[in-house]
């Protein structure tokens, strides 16, 4: 069995982490914190892997922390930036154990990893190239951390294909034309009944490919958090990407 403690344990995502985490087979829940909760309870001997769904304002401060108590962890919060991760393999680099683990995804749903898989795949073929994410309004951060994946997906594609900035002739922008992340314009839409949607849009004179993934309801992370609780630790060091531990 997998010990697994859950961090964030009672926010939308962690108290179905702490279902899916109860329900498996192969994992026990160990601990379930939340904030103001003692992070230094958490160790080898009550954990092997932490899995993380808090805010973006204290996730790494959570995830360097539980680094330092000797435990894998598996991180879904969003808000991740280079310097952040920096911190976290220095802290990997120094941790107890040095076959440590810390694995972050943007997105645990298959339809998101696939359609920022697809979208790579299309990039390259396109002029045009944005992205439109659109959830659910209780959500803090805007855009979301799957359409600033996806967005330097793209940009990586259209990079290694020689493709140069796409058509744009907007003069005047009020904001209307969202943020511009790695050259990809990403639009966010934040509307109640909504949960997790994105719409990457690929287009050329006279056609355009939609890549579109929803996720209706969180247990449609469900499956992917196992994945991760299950494959983290043969991965020591730092990993990010749901793709690498699916056979793509
Ligand atoms: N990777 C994915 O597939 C995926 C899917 C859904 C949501 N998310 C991300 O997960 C994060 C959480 O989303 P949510 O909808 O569950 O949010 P939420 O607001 O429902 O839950 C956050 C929880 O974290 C707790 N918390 C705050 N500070 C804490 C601290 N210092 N220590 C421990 N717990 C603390 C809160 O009390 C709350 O219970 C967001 O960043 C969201 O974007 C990622
Ligand atoms: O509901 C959220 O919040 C989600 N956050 C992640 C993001 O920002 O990409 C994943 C999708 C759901």
């Amino acid at each position: 069995m997998i010990k697994v403690s859950v961090i964030g344990a009672k926010g939308r995502m962690g108290g179905n982490v702490v279902n899916a985490v109860t329900q498996a087979d192969d994992t026990e829940l160990a601990l379930a914190l939340d904030a103001g909760d003692d992070l230094t309870q958490v160790n080898p001997d009550n954990t092997d892997v932490a899995v993380e769904f808090t805010v973006p304002s204290v996730s790494l401060d959570n995830v360097l922390a539980l680094i330092g108590q000797g435990v894998d962890v598996v991180v879904g919060t969003t808000g991740w930036t280079d310097e952040k991760l920096d911190q976290v393999r220095a802290a990997l680099a120094a941790a107890p154990r040095k076959d440590q683990a810390v694995f972050i995804a943007p997105n645990f749903a298959i339809s998101a990893v696939l359609a920022d898989y697809f979208a790579g795949l299309a990039a390259r073929y396109f002029e045009s190239a944005e992205v439109v994410e659109l959830h659910h309004p209780n959500k803090v951060d805007a855009p979301s951390g799957t359409a600033i994946h996806t967005a330097h997906t793209i940009a990586d594609a259209r990079r290694a294909a020689g493709l140069g900035p796409m058509p744009d002739a907007t003069e005047t922008d009020g904001g209307s034309r969202g943020q511009v992340i790695d050259g990809v314009h990403v639009h966010a839409v934040r509307l109640r009944g909504l949960n997790a949607h994105e719409e990457v849009l690929l287009g050329n004179a006279g056609e355009q490919l939609t890549i579109r993934a929803d996720s209706f309801d969180r247990g449609s992370f469900m499956p992917g958090v196992l994945l991760a609780v299950r494959s983290v630790s043969a991965h020591p060091g730092l990993t990010i990407g749901l793709d690498k531990f699916l056979d793509l």
